[in-house]
């Protein structure tokens, strides 16, 4: 018999192609053998291609979810995903605030993969005033961590000043991620305050890279909840997507940017 897993929570929004949102998230959960539940903050009419609508929740409904779970389980850890506006991005950060949340990580999705918005332009401020400050981590790629910091990330050098700049900012720990630049390998800075880890893996040429941050989060999430610290549930996290994306990368799911694949042979070598 499985023993009886960890809690994680996912607060994102819906992606109906299943690459990115809630459910990359979910399945990521899974794939770690850690029980997936979930808060809804929008839900997307998406596929491979783009973004064609999008509905934001009622910031009391997302709050009423986020409830119903931790009223009821005991939730180990928790990420956020798309926040879409400034008001559900204030009501997320008065939650982890609240301390329900447990370690809270924080992807600050801002555009799609296919340059589809996902938040607005006054939920940024939002996010670095009232939710950084509740991050046990933050997660930007290029130009997410442009935004939050104001530093031009052309180098690994500007990457590290903005994980620096992102914990002066109130973050505990924060992952500048490298997918976005160019280079034989895909290197991500993690600084939590104190050290500065590289974490650097071959670059996979594909298409297939729908959901690799949110997968990432996920997986670090789902990591903390199972008790792993910091520093290694980023190591393992890192690992699981490199897997995926070389799985994956000649898939024909769609037509444009397709998803990341969970099905690679072999277990997360997860154990707390
Ligand atoms: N082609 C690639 N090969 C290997 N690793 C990659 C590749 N692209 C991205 N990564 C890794 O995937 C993770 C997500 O990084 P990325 O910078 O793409 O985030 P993102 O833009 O938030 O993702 P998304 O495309 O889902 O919005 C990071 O660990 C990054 O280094
Ligand atoms: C719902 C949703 N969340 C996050 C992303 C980021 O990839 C996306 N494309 N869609």
């Amino acid at each position: 018999m499985t023993p009886t897993p960890a809690v994680a929570l996912t607060i994102a929004g819906s992606d109906s192609g299943g690459g990115a949102g809630i459910q990359a998230d979910l399945v990521t959960f899974a794939a770690f053998e850690v029980h997936g539940t979930s808060a809804i903050t929008a839900v997307t009419a998406q596929n491979t291609v783009g973004v064609s609508a999008v509905v934001t929740i009622d910031p009391d409904v997302i709050e009423a979810q986020v409830r119903s779970v931790t009223d009821d389980f005991m939730v180990r850890a928790t990420k956020t995903g798309m926040l879409a506006t400034a008001p559900i991005v204030e009501r997320v950060a008065a939650l982890a605030a609240s301390g329900i949340l447990g370690p809270l990580v924080v992807d600050p999705v801002m555009v799609s993969t296919t340059g589809a918005t996902l938040l607005d332009a006054d939920a940024v401020q939002a996010v670095r005033d009232a939710l950084l400050p509740s991050a046990a981590l933050v997660t930007p790629n290029r130009a997410e961590a442009e935004l939050l910091t104001g530093i031009a990330i052309t180098s690994i050098e500007a990457q590290r000043a903005a994980a620096q700049r992102l914990v002066e900012l109130g973050a505990r720990a924060a992952l500048v991620k490298g997918g976005h630049l160019d280079g034989p390998d895909a290197i991500d800075i993690l600084f939590d305050g104190r050290n500065v880890v590289e974490l650097r893996a071959p670059r996979v040429w594909t298409r297939n890279d729908h959901g690799t941050g949110c997968t990432l989060s996920a997986a670090i999430c789902a990591c903390l909840a199972r008790g792993l610290t910091l520093p290694r549930a980023v190591e393992e996290a890192k690992a699981y997507v490199t897997r995926g994306l070389a799985d994956g990368a000649d898939w024909g799911l769609g037509t444009g940017r397709g998803p990341f694949s969970h099905f690679a042979k072999g277990r997360p070598a997860v154990v707390a």
